[in-house]
């Protein structure tokens, strides 16, 4: 049995790596935000707006008390799921968990042109995107890096690249 989490910053590649892998391996694909989208009948910014991030919280760790029960799985955790609560302890207890690591300059430009649906960086300035995505980093990779793998997320922009980080990721989980 299969159950994999992939934790990481936002932009890192959770969702696109998570897809394609279990598109190559077979698995099934849960993304933790569109679980609880699917769940709730609300977007993740609409749940912001009306519980707070502490409302938000709580439902991502019940959420993911439920996705964890699934098998032959590969998760797409948010950015901040392994922060908050024992969800970190609790997925390295359910299952493998790989870091996607990517550098602030890479995930800077990713998340330049993907801001809209992210509440927590949905009005920031590029001047301030960098400030905020190295001062939560500072605060989240002693989170991040009690996964049990490290994997660089660094080649993600294109089928090919994407294509290629599913056979690293294959080689990483089955040695
Ligand atoms: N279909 C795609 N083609 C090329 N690059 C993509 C595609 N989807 C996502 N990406 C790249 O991967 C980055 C990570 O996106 P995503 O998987 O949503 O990260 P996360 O789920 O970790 O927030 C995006 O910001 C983008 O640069
Ligand atoms: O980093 C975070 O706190 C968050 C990341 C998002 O997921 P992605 O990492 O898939 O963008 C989503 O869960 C929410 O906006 C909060
Ligand atoms: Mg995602």
């Amino acid at each position: 049995m299969k159950r994999i989490f992939l934790i990481g910053y936002m932009g890192s590649g959770k969702t696109t790596l998570g897809k394609a892998y279990a598109r190559a391996m077979q698995l099934q694909f849960i993304d933790l935000d569109w679980y609880i989208e699917e769940r709730f009948h609300k977007t993740v910014q609409e749940l912001f707006e009306e519980r707070k991030e502490d409302g938000f919280r709580e439902i991502e760790r019940n959420m993911l008390h439920e996705v964890a029960e699934f098998e032959d799985v590969i998760i797409a955790c948010g950015g901040g799921t392994p922060c908050f609560f024992d969800n970190m302890e609790y997925m390295n207890g359910k299952g493998e968990t790989v870091f996607l690591d990517a550098s602030p300059e890479v995930l800077f430009r990713r998340l330049k042109i993907a801001k809209s649906k992210r509440p927590l960086l949905m009005d920031k300035s590029d001047e301030e995107l960098m400030d905020v995505i190295q001062n939560a980093l500072r605060i989240r990779t002693p989170f991040y890096s009690q996964a049990k793998y490290v994997f660089n997320a660094e080649s993600l922009e294109d089928r090919e690249q994407i294509s290629c980080s599913v056979q690293r990721l294959k080689t990483l989980l089955l040695n």
